[in-house]
């Protein structure tokens, strides 16, 4: 398993090592030991969700407040996305920034998300399958977001915006100002 950094403190890439051969390719996607070598970190996922998009699907950007808040491992199961992460935590030296990352089934890329971090991902291609492990349940009290197109955090999706498809309940997300207080 491979470890890269990203500009944002806590949050990283890693890429578990592919084992190919005539019939295909083999690869843990993820082990707890391997992770714990790799990262330092002690993380207990205790959920792991999966949902299918089509183009232009855009889920986010969403986060759960409080002793909810989830640490997240995200991938591409299928397809290719657009991955984007915004550090919300107050006290942190990367507070306010973003990260975006293209994560597709061939890349094997996954992105740890940290606690206090607001999610998002676009799917860039016909259709996505993305999955991802939680450390904390799902808490629908504790779910809160900000909207995908806020002004402060200027964010590129890569698709024009005639392409998105975003849901009812995300196109009324508060902006990054609204959300933080
Ligand atoms: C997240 C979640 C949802 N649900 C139910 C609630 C709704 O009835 C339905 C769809 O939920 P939602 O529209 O919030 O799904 P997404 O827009 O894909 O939300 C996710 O999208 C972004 C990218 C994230 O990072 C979050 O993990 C998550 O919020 O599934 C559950 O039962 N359990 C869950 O953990």
């Amino acid at each position: 398993m491979e470890l890269r950094p990203t500009p944002l403190k806590d949050c990283f890439i890693v890429i578990p090592r592919a084992f190919k051969d005539p019939r295909g390719t083999f690869c843990e996607t993820y082990n707890q030991q391997a992770f714990k070598k790799v990262t330092g970190l002690d993380i207990h996922f205790v959920q792991d969700n999966q949902s299918t998009s089509r183009r232009g699907v855009l889920r986010g950007l969403h986060f759960q407040k409080g002793n909810m808040a989830q640490a997240k491992l995200v991938r591409a199961i299928q397809g290719r996305v657009l991955d984007i992460v915004v550090d919300i935590r107050n006290e942190s030296e990367t507070f306010g920034q973003s990260f975006s990352i293209e994560l597709t089934a061939e890349n094997r890329k996954q992105l740890f998300v940290p606690r206090g971090f607001a999610h998002g991902f676009i799917t860039l291609s016909e259709t996505s399958v993305f999955g991802y492990k939680c450390d904390n349940f799902y808490d629908a009290s504790s779910e809160s977001g900000i909207i995908y197109n806020d002004a402060t955090l200027a964010l590129d999706w890569h698709l024009p915006d005639e392409e998105f498809i975003v849901s009812e309940k995300d196109l009324l997300l508060p902006s990054f100002k609204e959300a933080i207080v």
